[in-house]
């Protein structure tokens, strides 16, 4: 499907379509401050007419009388109400004009604006973050996720954004919390329109922290509830459920699993005779499933080139391109090309070939994914799963996975294999390379594998996987 027709792509779907909002942002900025712009100089020009009309109002017919008595004055009033009148109100006119072509410059902009689901995606990120790291609402909100202090903060705009989202998910607890959050940040604005825009109205935030707070709770805490609001957010809530306890996912992605243990590392010279020349820092990471990781296996000059792309190039990815089936959670947004698109491609498939010993030849096509806010990819397999694709012996399965790092992602985001104990941090330049399959085909298990939640970063990664039948002649046994 064409990216530019795919109207389920979003904004928060991608950094990089993020980043246009951003350049977007810097545009609409642009007109609005032209659009003051004009109306200063608009005021400058009348301030010009009427400071040259200095004399005061005559309320009285006497003092006018007096006033036009002077052949002076009576002649000056007379020129000017004859000839500069008329020519002001042309001058008002015309701006009128020019400002309606300004503001109509502003209304196409709109057209490019997020829309409701976006906010809607952009508020599940947030939530994941949150959640998938048992963040409190109140450390987020000023910028402390998960150990780091980032230097934003958030205003009560974004809390009551968020209290709506989580109050729509039945997330009452959360709800709550963010309600009471954006109660704390508000700030009154002093303007009029102001207030109109930026709405928080306090006595709504009040009450729908209480309803957030009825709904998981009985209507004898009441009064807990009413002193709850007032509180300053930072003051634990009462009569809580007990949270469901973690999923083993939730629990790998907080980093609550012991680091895996070091297996080998070593110079890879041997896969291929080009190995002897240029060999390899392998890590082997798993005996089961087959795993390597290899370092500094992409060139940065590669990287900036294949990452070269609009958000225009990218489409919306979702979680049932792989195996689950009939599941639209979006994932990240991807560029889907096959090797012989140029030359780097090719480079990238020696270099696969180089370090699996596998002919890595026009079979899957590569894909390059830019995760977005919060941006989470659920646990799922490369192979097909036998259960639902019956054919996948004739038609060939996933026999191994290359992952490219292409970028170093600071917060969340790792790989994870929960089954296999597993997570892998990305680093920019390596690359993961497992077996999907064992020696007779069938699938591993142990190789299904999740992304965390992306909490800060920009993540790109590379990923081709190799159909098995085309390896009959090349693949080695493993044992
Ligand atoms: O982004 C990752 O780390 C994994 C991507 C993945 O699992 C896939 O594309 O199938
Ligand atoms: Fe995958």
């Amino acid at each position: 499907k064409e990216s530019d027709e795919d109207d389920s792509k979003v904004y928060s779907g991608s950094i990089l379509a993020l980043g246009e909002l951003r350049e977007f942002e810097n545009s609409y900025m642009d007109q609005l401050n032209n659009y003051i712009k004009s109306l200063q100089r608009k005021v400058e020009t009348l301030r010009i007419f009427t400071d040259s009309v200095k004399h005061k109002i005559l309320e009285s017919e006497a003092s006018r009388f007096e006033y036009v008595s002077n052949p002076l004055n009576a002649f000056e009033l007379m020129r000017r109400a004859h000839e500069d009148w008329p020519k002001w109100m042309t001058y008002l006119r015309a701006q009128e004009k020019d400002q309606d072509n300004q503001l109509s410059e502003i209304h196409k902009l709109l057209k490019r604006t997020p829309t409701a689901e976006d906010l809607q995606e952009a508020s599940l990120g947030m939530y994941r973050i949150e959640h998938f790291y048992n963040l409190s609402s109140t450390d987020m909100s000023k910028g402390l996720l998960a150990g780091q202090q980032l230097e934003t903060q958030m205003c009560a705009s974004e809390c009551l954004a968020l209290a709506e989202y989580m109050f729509n998910k039945s997330e009452y607890r959360r709800a709550a919390q963010w309600y009471r959050l954006a109660l704390h940040n508000i700030k009154e604005p002093t303007n009029k329109i102001a207030l109109q825009i930026y709405k928080p109205h306090r006595e709504e935030l009040r009450k729908m922290f209480v309803i957030s707070r009825l709904h998981e709770g009985a209507l004898d805490n009441i009064s807990d509830y009413l002193e709850e609001v007032n509180q300053d957010p930072e003051i634990p809530l009462l009569h809580l459920k007990p949270i469901p306890p973690a999923t083993a996912i939730e629990r790998r992605c907080r980093g609550e699993f012991p680091p895996r243990p070091q297996l080998v590392c070593r110079y890879n010279f041997t896969t291929t005779p080009f190995m002897r020349i240029a060999p390899l820092k392998e890590e082997e990471i798993s005996k089961d499933p087959l795993m390597w990781l290899y370092h500094d296996v992409l060139y940065d000059s590669e990287i900036a080139h294949f990452i070269n792309l609009t958000s225009e190039d990218l489409s919306q990815g979702y979680a049932d391109n792989y195996t689950a089936p009939k599941n639209p959670d979006r994932v990240f947004q991807v560029k889907i090309t096959d090797d012989d698109g140029g030359k780097m491609d090719k480079a990238l498939v020696n270099r696969m070939t180089d370090i699996s010993g596998l002919a890595m030849g026009n079979v899957s096509s590569l894909a390059r994914a830019n995760y977005g806010l919060g941006g989470y990819f659920q646990e799922h397999s490369d192979y097909k799963d036998p259960r639902i694709y019956p054919e996948r012996i004739s038609e060939g399965d996933s026999l191994i996975t290359f992952l490219f790092y292409a970028t170093d992602v600071p917060l969340g985001g790792a790989t994870i294999f929960p089954a296999a104990n597993l997570t892998i941090q990305p680093k920019k330049g390596s690359a993961l390379f497992w077996y999907n399959l064992h020696n007779n085909w069938e699938p591993n298990p142990l190789t299904r594998h999740a992304v965390c939640p992306m909490i800060q970063g920009n993540r790109w990664i590379f990923t081709k996987s190799m159909l098995n039948y085309q390896q009959m002649f090349t693949k080695p046994c493993y044992k």
